[in-house]
């Protein structure tokens, strides 16, 4: 049975195949190591490694401490597992633990920009493992111990801390006791119960939830209130059957000896166990307002619409991200060894683990911001039954989580290198988060809020077929793949995308009874440039940019993304035939380039050469739109290879003449220029131009012609390791996005969504 067969949930917007395609496309899994100083000349190589690396060597044996100030240790994290409990599917062993390893080390990375490996350990023998894991403290900064079954977890874990000196934490345990505890203070608030005198049941005597237990009873639920189950049924006291000293310490005295009979009057109900574990007869012996954490995955005890089916008074939470309330421990592993990493903790203790379940607590009855919104897939969650915890994307975890452990650290004298200044700390956590992911999840978010007709112009490619399903399934509108039917089917098929779904249309230029009414549409707008009507019949009926320009531009789509298999300016032709300037615009393309915690806007990186001064004042006043479009403050860099007029040039007359002209405009935006790029984007350096307008590092840089904006561009890309995305199409009436070349299905997917979006 499939992944997709086994999940009950309808909604899944995957399929199987795309799964495994999307960790296959590319280089094959999920990460690379990149290296952080330059290896380009003899130098960097004298310096990076013999001689010079002789030089840290003899620092970091004179005092270890040096190790964390010349090596990468003090932010690396090792995700080691043996695969013995893999999510919530067994023991399927080493080697088949590692995309979840490779995932959760990219995960590390995305939300808390910890760098992260993954480490598979072939052995289910404890000693062995232990052993293969205790000589490697110095090479990181913790350990993130991953998917080992109960018992052993717990011996191995135990060891560990006890041989190592740097944080071992077995995420499963802690990391799901510290989010379900969190989870757990907002749901008794919201329903008025009390910690010393709330009933729980925990389903899974494993990893977890023996770590659930332990946590909750620490923070307050009496021992005897506690009723925990197994594949046995409850654990009382005097069971002797698949007893093991860590089950044994939570035995209870009980006269309930199946969970159907533990959970009669229960409040709560923690699952981390199997699969549809909790049936309705269950849950209808639970007491009032019952409150539901089913946390197994990839499937839950019982899914938020069967819990619905026989109580309506219930909180329900599961470790899955597709509905509400999502109790999964990547709330924690980020920012904990976030907070850890940064004070050099030797350990992850009690007093970190409760800092960190209060901080997610009070965050999630915060009021919301626009991204957790986006999350939220536009509904701004409230504090109630249906929003009791964060959501991973929530912006705030960076800045508001890692502090409260780093606190509790130092509070609790386990930090090495304590923080000075919090305020300054919280600033430099924000300034990690991942900018790619929020620009993209904001734009997803409005088009879902309006979703949106999209016509995908090269209908018969499969990366277009792919991006096309994947743009219906993320709930962002119709697409509308041009082509023939049996083409695009075949491919389809060949390509294992099941295209049999309400969303997608196919539509045949040939055999639309909108045929000859777009030719005579063309022909209105090309009778005076030379084109008699059959050429415009040719046109429309052979090229599919003409009919799919022609669509937008009638009305009968939203907005169209094309450009696979096209030159740019091909493409762009054939599109500006079709589509009109929107009046008061200037065509021109917007590129958004994303590096280490910046986004810049580039412009113009598609369409005029080689702009004159007044051209160039409409590039700023453009792309300043686009940026306030996509949510950002716009500070305009006019960018030349000099800065205020030294050294001369033509080129940099021009840009300081296209100054002037926009502050003829008065446009409501920070500008100022000429200036070079290093001065645009360095406070430092702009530091030595006093009277420069721009209040912070520029954001949007207009360059001084379309070979500099280009290049640039590419080179960043290619060299300096930004994502771009782009060029966006902007000025256009009506919305149309051509990708380059050779473009990826998610390349294709985002730029829909940005059509959709519409950013002119
Ligand atoms: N949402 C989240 O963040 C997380 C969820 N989980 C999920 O929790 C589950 C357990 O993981 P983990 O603790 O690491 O695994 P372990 O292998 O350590 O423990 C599994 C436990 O579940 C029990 N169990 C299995 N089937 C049933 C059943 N039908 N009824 C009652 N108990 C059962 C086992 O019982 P016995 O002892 O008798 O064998 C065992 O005690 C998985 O589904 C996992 O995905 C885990 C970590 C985080
Ligand atoms: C989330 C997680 O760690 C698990 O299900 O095992
Ligand atoms: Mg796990």
């Amino acid at each position: 049975m499939s992944a997709n067969d086994k999940t009950s949930k309808t909604s899944v917007s995957f399929t199987d195949q795309e799964a495994l395609q999307f960790h296959q496309e590319g280089r094959p899994g999920k990460l690379e190591v990149t290296p952080t100083k330059p290896m380009a000349t003899q130098r960097d190589l004298s310096l990076a490694y013999s001689p010079g690396v002789a030089v840290p060597v003899r620092a970091i044996a004179d005092d270890p401490s040096r190790a964390f100030d010349y090596t990468t240790r003090g932010n690396l994290v090792a995700v080691i597992s043996n695969g013995t409990a893999i999510l919530g599917m067994g023991n399927l062993g080493a080697l088949a633990s590692k995309p979840v390893m490779e995932g959760k080390a990219v995960l590390f990375k995305r939300f808390a920009d910890v760098d992260s490996i993954d480490l598979e350990v072939d052995t289910e023998e404890v000693e062995e493992f232990i052993n293969s894991v205790r000589y490697l403290g110095p090479s990181f900064g913790g350990i993130n111990l991953e998917d080992i079954k109960a018992p052993d977890c717990f011996i191995i874990e135990q060891r560990l801390r006890e041989l190592m000196d740097i944080p071992v934490f077995h995420d499963d345990q802690h990391g799901t006791a510290i989010i379900a505890a969190a989870g757990m203070i907002n749901a008794l608030h919201l329903t008025g119960r009390d910690m010393k005198t709330v009933k729980v049941v925990c389903n899974g005597a494993g990893a977890a939830g023996i770590a659930c237990i332990e946590l909750i009873k620490a923070m307050g639920v009496p021992h005897e209130n506690v009723i925990l189950c197994d594949t046995k049924g409850v654990i009382y006291k005097g069971r002797a059957e698949g007893m093991n000293q860590w089950k044994s310490a939570h035995a209870v005295e009980s006269e309930a000896r199946s969970l159907y009979d533990a959970l009669k009057g229960a409040d709560v109900f923690l699952g981390v166990s199997v699969k549809g574990a909790l049936t309705h007869d269950m849950l209808r012996a639970m007491a009032p307002n019952p409150i539901i954490f089913a946390m197994a995955n990839p499937d839950p005890e019982i899914t938020p619409e069967e819990a619905a089916e026989v109580r309506d008074d219930a909180i329900v939470a599961t470790g899955r991200s597709d509905y509400p309330n999502q109790v999964n421990n990547v709330l924690g592993f980020p920012y904990i060894f976030r907070g850890a990493l940064d004070v050099q903790a030797t350990t992850i203790n009690d007093e970190m683990k409760v800092a960190c379940a209060q901080a997610l607590a009070e965050l999630a009855r915060e009021e919301v911001p626009d991204e957790v919104a986006a999350a939220y897939r536009g509904n701004r969650p409230k504090f109630g039954p249906e929003y009791i915890i964060p959501v991973p994307f929530d912006p705030r975890l960076i800045s508001s989580i890692p502090p409260a452990v780093a606190q509790a650290a130092m509070d609790s004298g386990v930090a090495r290198r304590p923080i000075v200044d919090m305020e300054v700390y919280k600033q430099q956590l924000s300034a990690r988060r991942d900018p790619v992911a929020g620009t993209l999840q904001r734009i997803f978010s409005k088009v879902r809020q309006m979703p949106k007709r999209v016509v995908f112009a090269e209908g018969e490619e499969e990366p277009v077929i792919r991006a096309a399903v994947s743009f219906v399934n993320q709930g962002l509108g119709q697409a509308i793949l041009i082509g023939r039917e049996d083409e695009v089917k075949s491919v389809a098929l060949a390509a294992g995308v099941d295209i049999n779904r309400p969303g997608i249309v196919i539509q045949n230029a040939r055999l639309s009874n909108r045929n000859s009414d777009y030719a005579q549409f063309l022909f209105g707008r090309l009778q005076r440039k030379g084109y008699l009507l059959r050429d415009c019949q040719r046109m429309v009926n052979n090229d599919r940019n003409y009919w799919g320009a022609i669509m937008v531009a009638r009305g009968d789509a939203d907005a169209m993304v094309t450009g696979l298999t096209r030159n740019y300016s091909v493409a762009l032709d054939t599109v500006r035939a079709c589509i009109d300037t929107k009046p008061g615009h200037r065509v021109i393309g917007v590129s958004l380039a994303l590096a280490r915690g910046r986004t810049v806007l580039i412009a113009d990186t598609a369409v005029i050469d080689m702009p004159t001064s007044e051209e160039l004042a409409d590039i700023a006043e453009e792309a300043a739109h686009v940026a306030r479009k996509l949510g950002y403050e716009p500070r305009v860099a006019m960018l030349a290879y000099s800065t205020f007029g030294h050294p001369k040039g033509e080129r940099s007359e021009k840009v300081q003449e296209a100054v002037k002209i926009l502050d003829r405009r008065r446009v409501d935006f920070e500008y100022d220029g000429e200036m070079a790029a290093d001065i645009a984007l360095n406070m430092d350096k702009m530091a030595s131009y006093p009277f420069c307008r721009l209040t912070g590092p520029a954001n949007v840089l207009v360059m001084p012609a379309f070979h500099s904006a280009s290049i640039s561009t590419k080179m960043l890309q290619e060299l300096g390791g930004s994502t771009v995305i782009g060029p966006l199409l902007v000025g256009l009436d009506k919305p149309v996005q051509i990708v380059p070349m050779g473009a990826k299905d998610s390349d294709i997917v985002n730029m829909a969504a940005i059509a959709a979006f519409n950013v002119t």
